[in-house]
């Protein structure tokens, strides 16, 4: 896994991410914590002129024997008696990176050069303790508090300060002529790469790029030789064999050189072997993605490439079993339905849903069954399947169009996101409270906000980071907070709703979905089968928020798509204008004679890709799957991604291509592969809904208007996913035709 991700995808994941411990000293510079350009140009300045200063010439194998002098000598003052080698050694190790870039060593006595390397240690270690990482979470309210964080930083300062006088008097002395080392080479660079300020080539680098040397030539060697000493005191016998070949070869009067390590194999395997167990950096350094590589989205189904369609990935305290590809999902959620029916315990939703086990999404058992079945009823009484919904939708298609010509003004230009979520949020308003809202209904564009801000913050890793540790986030300040905010404030709306429904309540008359379930409930008042008030409210949050975020997310990217492919746009105003016309609005009897634009329909959910990683999934029993045995209680992710990219179903996985969806005559098929919905018992209970308002909206905008991206934009298919993967926000031209 780490080779897949450093070797063969190293340009996306060749960046860092900002840390903000060390952001604070390190801003972005020299070359341990800079990413893209700067990085590129410090970091092949660093390799060329360390080989120049040391490596390949004789230079540095003179330090180093010079340095093991020194260190041999210090060790024979002790005269066999115990004694910390910490300093001795870190001094010597440093001394040689020192020598490179000051052009000096620092003796073992030096008082000032002892109190850099201790400070360079403390900071080091504070670093990685879970103290210190809480400011990595929290930098705005850290930074005020006490805490080893501050000792990390005014270690820093005290150390930046030191190194600034050493600049400054190889300042006063440079010649150019005569570079002695590092710092005076970069001097030179400085003034050659005045005109290329992007490569950073300044003191304020420099000054980071030399403690990003002295620190990671310090503190990583000095550190495996410490080891070396504690694994050659703990196995005498193999300290006896390397001194046993020592001897041998190279005999105790004369220095050692590189020359001697082919008729060293021993030694050398074991400074290998001290190396690799002594494992002095066991995290690496973050990578940062630096292309689309989310681990949901698209770089597990990469994985599966290497692990096969079934593998485990552990996130914090959390296992999940992956599961990739078509035919798996298949056996999990078709085949073997009934064992991967549950949803596993989220934090998140443990805090949001006052009553355990409530509402739809995250429901289980006999409550999630007849709560399910009840809501699929209840749906298709109002409307599915019969031309109300139709006419509801069309008649929101008239709002929406509407809107349109009144907000594009004279630049032409709309906002999609607001106007879309408003018009779908609509739809599902109509069936669950039975009314719809004006679009600059204050209260009802709150709501709305809130659901794609919560949708977003719930994928985010303020989210992640509440799953992982609950109990502590709970007591923090930060964006995860506005997750309970935002849902309770959402169904303090729907209560309000409520309340009002009970107001005047026809029992031989319901107008709703609210209406039904307040009938409903008289019947099971003695059953815990969820009919409560409670639970009303949080069956109608589920609709309200599943309802609205994912169709307007997917009738945006139809409109990034079909921008970036105007010939499919163009063929598809071809074949509704031949078909319907320009002046009735759409029915869903039409859609059997609009073969290409179902297909075009088909491909934007394909291609959108809304929900990477669908539901969570909960085995429910031990199971098999993938021949891997699958215990009671593990959490399965079924990555929807790699069923909509799987290579073996999908001709061109990789290109918006509606022939996906099209015979060799031109009329539709359907591609079992084309799960956005998912599959199986859990499969989304709004699919229906869903299809007919993206089928409607779709061809009722596209029938008046056409769309373009503003001069000189172009539209991005990268995508932001929290729990949806949403197009990043952009503005279109909206042509009447
Ligand atoms: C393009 C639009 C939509 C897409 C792509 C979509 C996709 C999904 C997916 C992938 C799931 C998870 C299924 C699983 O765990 O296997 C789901 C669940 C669900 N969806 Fe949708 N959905 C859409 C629209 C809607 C609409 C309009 C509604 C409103 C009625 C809705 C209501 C639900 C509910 C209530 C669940 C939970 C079902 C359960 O756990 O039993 N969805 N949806």
């Amino acid at each position: 896994m780490v080779k897949e991700a450093l070797v063969n995808q190293l340009d996306s994941f060749v960046d860092r991410p900002i840390i903000p411990l060390f952001h604070v000293i390190f801003k972005g510079l020299g070359i341990g914590l800079s990413s893209g350009y700067l990085w590129k140009k410090q970091r092949k300045f660093a390799s060329t002129h360390l080989r120049y200063f040391g490596e390949g010439q004789k230079s540095l194998e003179k330090y180093i024997e010079v340095e093991c002098n020194f260190l041999s000598e210090a060790f024979k003052e002790e005269q066999g008696r115990p004694f910390n080698p910490h300093y001795t050694l870190t001094n010597a190790v440093s001394n040689i990176v020192c020598s490179v870039v000051f052009g000096h060593r620092f003796e073992y006595s030096d008082p000032s050069y002892r109190r850099i390397l201790e400070l360079d240690n403390e900071a080091v270690v504070l670093a990685g303790s879970l103290r210190t990482q809480l400011y990595d979470v929290f930098p705005g309210l850290m930074k005020h508090l006490p805490g080893p964080h501050q000792t990390v930083h005014a270690n820093y300062r005290q150390i930046v300060a030191f190194l600034r006088k050493e600049i400054e008097k190889h300042q006063e002395e440079w010649n150019p002529e005569d570079p002695r080392d590092y710092i005076d080479a970069y001097l030179a660079e400085m003034e050659k790469k005045k005109e290329d300020p992007q490569a950073g080539f300044n003191t304020d680098t420099l000054l980071i790029c030399i403690l990003d040397l002295i620190e990671a030539g310090t503190e990583s060697a000095a550190t495996t030789l410490r080891w070396a000493l504690v694994f050659m005191m703990n196995y005498p016998e193999i300290q006896e064999k390397v001194q046993a070949e020592i001897d041998r070869v190279i005999g105790q009067s004369r220095q050692p050189t590189m020359a001697d390590r082919p008729n060293l194999p021993y030694t050398d395997a074991v400074i290998h072997e001290t190396q690799r167990y002594g494992n002095i950096v066991p995290m690496g350094f973050p990578k940062m993605a630096s292309k689309d590589s989310t681990l949901g989205g698209f770089f597990i189904p990469k994985l599966a490439e290497i692990y096969g369609n079934i593998f485990t990935v552990r996130l914090g305290k959390d296992t999940f079993v992956i599961l990739c590809g078509h035919k798996m999902m298949k056996e999990a959620l078709v085949t073997q339905a009934e064992n991967f029916v549950d949803r596993p315990h989220s934090s998140i939703a443990g805090r949001c849903y006052a009553e355990p086990g409530a509402g739809l999404f995250m429901s289980n058992g006999d409550k999630w069954k007849k709560q399910r079945r009840f809501a699929l009823s209840t749906l298709r009484n109002f409307g599915l399947g019969k031309s109300m919904l139709e006419q509801s939708i069309c008649e929101e298609i008239r709002h929406l169009q509407e809107e349109i010509e009144r907000e594009k003004g004279g630049s032409q230009l709309i906002d999609p996101a607001g106007l879309f979520n408003s018009a779908v949020s609509n739809i599902v308003c109509q069936l669950v409270m039975g009314k719809r809202f004006d679009y600059s209904d204050y209260n009802f564009q709150i709501m709305l906000k809130y659901i794609s801000e919560s949708f977003w913050l719930q994928g985010s890793i303020w989210g992640q980071l509440y799953e992982a540790f609950p109990k502590v986030m709970d007591y923090l300040p930060g964006p995860h907070n506005k997750i309970f905010t935002y849902f309770s404030a959402i169904q303090t709306f729907l209560a309000e709703e409520i309340e009002k429904h009970k107001k005047d309540l026809d029992p031989s008359n319901p107008r709703d979905y609210i209406d039904t379930f307040l009938i409903e409930m008289k019947n099971h008042k003695d059953s815990d089968l969820g009919f409560t008030e409670t639970n009303l409210a949080l069956c109608s949050t589920d609709l309200f928020l599943a309802g609205t975020e994912t169709t307007a997310t997917t009738l945006l990217w139809a409109l990034v798509f079909l921008i970036q492919h105007p010939e499919i746009q163009e063929m598809v105003h071809t074949e509704i204008d031949t078909v319907i016309g320009r002046t009735r609005l759409p029915s869903m009897a039409d859609r059997i004679n609009l073969p290409y634009t179902d297909a075009v329909i088909h491909e934007i959910q394909r291609f959108g890709n809304i929900l990477p990683i669908n539901g969570l999934r909960m085995a429910h029993k031990d199971t098999t799957l993938g021949g891997c045995f699958i215990p009671k209680g593990t959490a399965v992710m079924p990555i929807l991604t790699s069923v909509l990219f799987d290579k073996t179903e999908w001709e061109t996985p990789d290109t918006f291509n509606p022939g996906h969806f099209l015979d060799a005559s031109g009329k539709f098929v359907k591609r079992e592969a084309f799960l956005p919905f998912s599959s199986g018992k859990r499969v989304c209970l709004g699919e229906g809904l869903a299809k007919m308002e993206l089928f409607l909206f779709l061809v009722g905008l596209l029938q008046k208007f056409s769309f373009s991206a503003p001069e000189g934009v172009e539209l991005s298919a990268e995508g932001i996913t929290g729990v949806t993967r949403v197009p990043a926000p952009f503005k279109v031209c909206a042509r009447a035709r």
